[in-house]
């Protein structure tokens, strides 16, 4: 039996993956995995039982990549499954920047007597705003929810203008032709009437919109930022609401600071919270889980190498291990040592991780046993994992 630990409200859905003839959930103090939302694992502390950590959702900044890589624990996303919600989101946010929805309900409700429809149309006047058509937008990273916002805006009739440096294959093949691209940030910032900000939280682009930014965007624009806490610096903007620099800052990761001011509208960070995205992110986070733990095989990891090998044979070994020279060989050595055949075997490597996995015949529980003290005895070997066919 092996126990997946959750954290957070994960969709039933996806723990109904885990067959209960094989699995558990929430049930030891020694899970197998973690299947997770927004748990600060930084805070969290995992053993070494935890061979794999699934995130329903996208962004991993809550997860200790490199204790999880020296403790040879592999860690996978649900890349896109919430997509569709990030971007249903930014839009009822673009129309509720422009438009003050908000302020004309809250005041209709005060109006009391039966000429109530009377005194609507005299007060509308006062709740008049103003057209996404026509206006520019400027979407800072192009990947899954960023292509669909440049989708949903181009529709809505706004010029759109992106920036993604990084952008992969699959995400430009996504990308219509008519979406123009900036040369730099700079060309985005001074272009746009707003700016969307869809890109993971990173050290890289902690604080990429700041004072200097701020600065080079068009006097009473507006920004979105619906992607992390940090990308944008939290004093420079407020700086520029203050000096109506910008208009409206729009966010779903808030300070108190942030929340309390006049020309900000927080969520609380529900980009991702709908039915639709949470069944998506738990599905596909539970089969990732179970395709590793049951297979060895790595899709959707974000610090292990894509490694897909079809199980064939009886038995497989698995090694976790550090990216240097003659690994393969080393242990291909050991294997011969205990006389066994290699039926297949598959090494893929990722910056200072890699991963070997090898089938055999079947191997008895005592000779693997031996088997696996030798290798683990490698110094840059991490982990050694044995997975019987159908157990
Ligand atoms: N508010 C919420 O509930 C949610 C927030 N998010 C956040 O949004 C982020 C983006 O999500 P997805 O689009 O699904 O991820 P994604 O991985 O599909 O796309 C991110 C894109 O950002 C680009 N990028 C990275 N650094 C950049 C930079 N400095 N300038 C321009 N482009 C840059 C990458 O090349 C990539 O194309 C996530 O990492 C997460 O932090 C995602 C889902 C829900
Ligand atoms: O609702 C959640 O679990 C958070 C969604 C999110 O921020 C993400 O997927 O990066």
């Amino acid at each position: 039996m092996l126990d997946i630990k959750t954290y957070n409200m994960i969709a039933p859905e996806g723990t109904a993956e885990f067959p209960a003839d094989k699995y558990t959930i929430n049930e030891t103090d020694k899970p197998a995995a973690l299947l997770i939302r927004s748990q600060d694992m930084h805070k969290t502390r995992f053993g070494t039982s935890v061979l794999a950590i699934a995130r329903a959702g996208v962004g991993v900044n809550n997860i200790p990549l490199v204790e999880a890589n020296s403790n040879g624990t592999v860690v996978f996303n649900t890349p896109g499954s919430n997509a569709n919600a990030v971007k249903e989101l930014i839009v009822a946010m673009l129309i509720l920047a422009t438009r003050p929805v908000f302020s004309s309900v809250q005041w209709a409700k005060k109006l009391n007597g039966a000429d109530v429809s009377l005194q609507t149309e005299k007060g509308k006047n006062h709740f008049a705003g103003t057209e996404l058509q026509g206006k520019t937008i400027g979407i800072i990273g192009l990947g899954s929810v960023g292509s669909r916002v440049a989708r949903a805006t181009a529709d809505l009739g706004m010029h759109v203008i992106g920036y993604d440096p990084y952008i992969s294959v699959e995400h430009a093949w996504r990308l219509s032709n008519d979406i123009p691209r900036a040369k730099d940030l700079s060309e985005l910032l001074q272009k746009s009437d707003y700016v969307t900000i869809h890109i993971p939280y990173t050290e890289g682009n902690k604080d990429l919109i700041s004072s200097k930014e701020l600065a080079e965007l068009k006097d009473g624009a507006i920004l979105l930022n619906y992607s992390r806490w940090g990308i944008v610096n939290e004093n420079a903007v407020i700086d520029a609401l203050d000096s109506h620099k910008i208009a409206q800052y729009l966010t779903d990761f808030s300070s108190e600071k942030v929340i309390k001011h006049e020309s900000t509208i927080v969520t609380p960070h529900i980009g991702g919270t709908t039915l639709e995205a949470e069944i998506n992110g738990a599905i596909m986070a539970a089969q990732t889980l179970k395709k590793y733990l049951e297979t060895g095989n790595i899709v959707n990891s974000v610090n292990f190498p894509a490694v897909e090998m079809p199980f064939d044979s009886n038995f497989r070994i698995t090694l976790i291990h550090q990216n240097v020279p003659n690994m393969v060989g080393r242990i291909t050595t050991i294997l011969a040592k205990y006389d066994i055949n290699i039926d297949n075997m598959i090494n893929r490597s990722r910056e200072q991780i890699a991963y070997t996995m090898i089938d055999t015949d079947n191997i008895s529980e005592k000779t693997f046993n031996k088997l696996k003290n030798e290798l683990i005895e490698i110094s840059e070997v991490i982990r050694v994992r044995e997975i019987r066919k159908n157990k």
